[in-house]
């Protein structure tokens, strides 16, 4: 189950119900670095030369997003668009997702900061140089790690709901005072930091393998860096998933 929107009919919202779903995209998200790695940078992708407004991936995920739009995506209170402006109306019946946030929750949006580590950051960390004309399939890639990465980051918002809802009254003084720093304080638990590090590097060990017939696994080599996996939590995911939770909690009293 990769959900973080918990079901409150089954009264079922609870912070290791989250944290097991944040455990669940680790694999998403490791298994879409993967397939990313797999092209070079294809730096012509993120130029701004195409005859596009902005980049060719640019304009690949605001389409992408458009057609995704219409089948419902963003009615999804766990999704969030990476070009949110004059999105089209969804042509399906929305699904009734249980109303688990605080409305202001849903003006949240980290996007941006994503946007520009991921491209400007991380991407040239995770793969090799070169060009080999692969832009569209490079660019759904993208589109794919960008996508989990935002869904593990906004569900940020669930865990702030819960760790509100499991303790009101140490979170509503900061919040009456519009504490940033007491805020963050109060929602960082290190020990849970520090184990989410060390899985998301063994998973990218494990997932990352040469699987072969004989027994002998290849130790040394492994489709994209364990320690560079590691490193994107532990610099960006964890510290915006934080960031998500304490602009989340900053509007619970609205
Ligand atoms: C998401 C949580 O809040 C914080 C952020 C974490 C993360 O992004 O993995 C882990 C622990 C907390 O410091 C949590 O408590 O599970």
């Amino acid at each position: 189950d990769v959900n973080c929107n918990p079901d409150l009919a089954s009264n079922k919202l609870s912070l290791d119900e989250i944290r097991d779903s944040l455990i669940r995209q680790e694999d998403t998200i490791v298994f879409c670095l993967i397939e990313r790695a797999k092209f070079p940078l294809n730096p012509k992708l993120y130029h701004r030369n195409h005859g596009f407004t902005g980049s060719l991936v640019e304009f690949i995920v605001r389409e992408t997003e458009a057609i995704q739009a219409k089948a419902g995506r963003y009615e999804n209170p766990e999704e969030n668009a990476f070009f949110p402006e004059h999105l089209p109306r969804p042509l399906v019946h929305p699904h009734k997702y249980p109303k688990v946030l605080h409305p202001s929750g849903a003006s949240i949006n980290m996007n941006k900061p994503i946007w520009d580590f991921y491209f400007n950051k991380f991407l040239p960390l995770l793969v090799a140089d070169g060009d080999d004309g692969n832009y569209a399939a490079t660019a759904a890639s993208d589109l794919a790690c960008l996508q989990a990465l935002s869904r593990r980051i906004h569900c940020g918002k669930y865990v702030a709901e819960v760790k509100f809802r499991d303790a009101p009254h140490e979170y509503e003084p900061p919040i009456r005072s519009q504490e940033r720093d007491s805020l963050m304080k109060l929602l960082t638990f290190e020990a849970v930091e520090e184990m989410v590090r060390k899985r998301v590097e063994k998973k990218a060990r494990v997932f990352g393998q040469e699987v072969t017939l004989n027994n002998t696994i290849d130790g040394g080599k492994y489709k994209i860096d364990p320690l560079l996996a590691a490193r994107l939590y532990d610099e960006w995911v964890m510290p915006l998933t934080k960031e998500v939770e304490v602009e989340y909690l900053l509007r619970r009293l609205e």
